[in-house]
């Protein structure tokens, strides 16, 4: 399994359907546009917070259930950066430090019930897609999720400078698989062919080196 990580609007749902399609495999998406809370907790955040994660946290489950069914499936996004979301919204005073609690063990209980081999209990690679602040804003505006946008809810700039800020430690502290990281703002593997070729080589190449596909 391969799993993309990165922040809103990276370019996750977007990588993962190139990068399933080039692999012959299946993407996993992340459930978002038929998502009932995820309005809700724009509108409310203090209180939709916990019930927003524990809707994540049992639909991202379910993905990763389904797409370890087969070698090289891939996922838009993992279930540690779930974690990283709630521990952001709780400091921001929108769960209690008992909701918080019940979260970590939850998460933490569901993960030791992952049916994986022994030696398979993460994914087979993390790729990260890194992009700066402004990048991150024009994709959310093309994408054009009403409630996502800073122009009807100004709070967000704040959101996303903080959720950006902190994907920096998360990334450097991921040790649950082999991980890699591609800018994001130079390459723009939607638009530009050229980019994308060497975005999927750069995958490619750790994969083959690791031991996860053949040559
Ligand atoms: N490299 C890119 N260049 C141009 N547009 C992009 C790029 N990556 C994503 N987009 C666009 O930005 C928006 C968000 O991308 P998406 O793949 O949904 O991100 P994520 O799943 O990380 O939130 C979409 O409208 C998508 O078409
Ligand atoms: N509070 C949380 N919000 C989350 C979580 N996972 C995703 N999200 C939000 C962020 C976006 O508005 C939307 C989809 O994210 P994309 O990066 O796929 O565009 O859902 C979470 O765990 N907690």
């Amino acid at each position: 399994m391969i799993v993309l990580s990165g922040t809103i609007g990276a370019g996750k749902s977007s990588l993962a359907t190139i990068l399933s399609k080039h692999l012959g495999t299946e993407a996993f998406y992340e459930q978002v546009d038929d998502n009932p809370v995820l309005p809700l907790f724009y509108a409310d955040p203090k209180k939709y917070a916990f019930l927003l994660q524990i809707y994540f946290l049992n639909k991202r489950f379910e993905s990763i259930k389904q797409a370890m069914s087969d070698d090289n499936n891939v996922l838009d996004r993992s279930i540690y950066e779930d974690s990283l979301f709630f521990h952001m919204n709780a400091d921001m005073g929108r769960a209690t430090p008992q909701e918080v609690k019940v979260y970590d063990e939850l998460l933490d209980n569901m993960m030791q019930e992952l049916p994986y081999a022994a030696a398979k209990k993460a994914p087979d690679l993390l790729v990260h897609i890194d992009i700066s602040y402004d990048t991150m804003i024009k994709r959310i505006e093309k994408r054009g999720r009403d409630y996502e946008q800073p122009e009807q809810d100004p709070s967000l700039v704040e959101y996303y400078h903080e959720l950006l800020g902190r994907y920096d430690g998360w990334y450097d502290n991921y040790d649950y698989s082999p991980k890699m990281k591609i800018d994001g703002d130079k390459f723009d593997f939607v638009e530009n062919p050229d980019d994308l070729k060497k975005v999927l080589a750069q995958i490619d190449n750790e994969l083959v080196s690791r031991g996860v596909v053949e040559k």
